[in-house]
C-alpha cells in the first residue's frame, strides 16, 4: 500500500488541500475571527504544509513549532476543536481522499487534541 502521504497526493495535493483547509476556516463562523487574525497567512499554511507532509510520510521537515507552543494562550476549545476537525475532513472529501486515508489523518490529529485545547 502506498504512505499516507502518497494517497493525499503528495506535495502537490497537500498544497491544494492545505489551502482549502484555510479557506474553510476562514469560512467557518466557530473559528474565523481567529484565522482573520493571523498576520501571516501564508506563514501559516507553509507551516501547515511542512506539518502535513511529514505526519503523513513525506520527505519535507517541518520547520514551525511544536502544536503545545503553536498554540499556547490561544484558550481553544473542545468546539473550536471539532470545527477546525470538520473544515480539514471537508477538504480531504473535496480533493478525492478516499474514507480510510481520511481516518488516518483524523485519528493524527486527534492524538494532538491534549497539546492544543485549552494549553
Ligand atoms: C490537531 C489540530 C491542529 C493542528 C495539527 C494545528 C497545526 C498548526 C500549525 C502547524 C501551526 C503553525 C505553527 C507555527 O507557526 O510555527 C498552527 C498555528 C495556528 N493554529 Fe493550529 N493546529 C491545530 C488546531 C488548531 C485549532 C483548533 C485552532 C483554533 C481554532 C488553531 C488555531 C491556530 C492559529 C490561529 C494559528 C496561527 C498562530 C499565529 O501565527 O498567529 N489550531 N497550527
Amino acid at each position: 500500500m502506498s504512505s499516507l502521504y502518497e494517497r493525499l497526493g503528495a506535495a502537490d495535493g497537500i498544497r491544494r488541500i492545505v489551502d482549502d483547509v484555510i479557506a474553510n476556516h476562514l469560512l467557518n463562523p466557530v473559528v474565523s475571527v481567529r484565522f482573520r487574525h493571523v498576520k501571516d497567512l501564508p506563514h501559516l499554511k507553509e507551516m501547515a504544509f511542512q506539518f502535513f507532509c511529514m505526519g503523513s510520510g513525506g520527505p519535507q521537515s517541518y520547520q514551525g513549532k511544536d502544536m503545545r507552543s503553536a498554540h499556547q494562550g490561544m484558550n481553544i476549545s473542545e468546539q473550536e476543536y471539532l470545527a477546525v476537525m470538520d473544515d480539514i475532513v471537508a477538504a480531504l472529501h473535496k480533493h478525492g481522499v478516499d474514507d480510510s486515508s481520511c481516518n488516518e489523518v483524523v485519528a493524527i490529529l486527534y492524538a494532538l487534541k491534549g497539546e492544543v485545547i485549552r494549553v
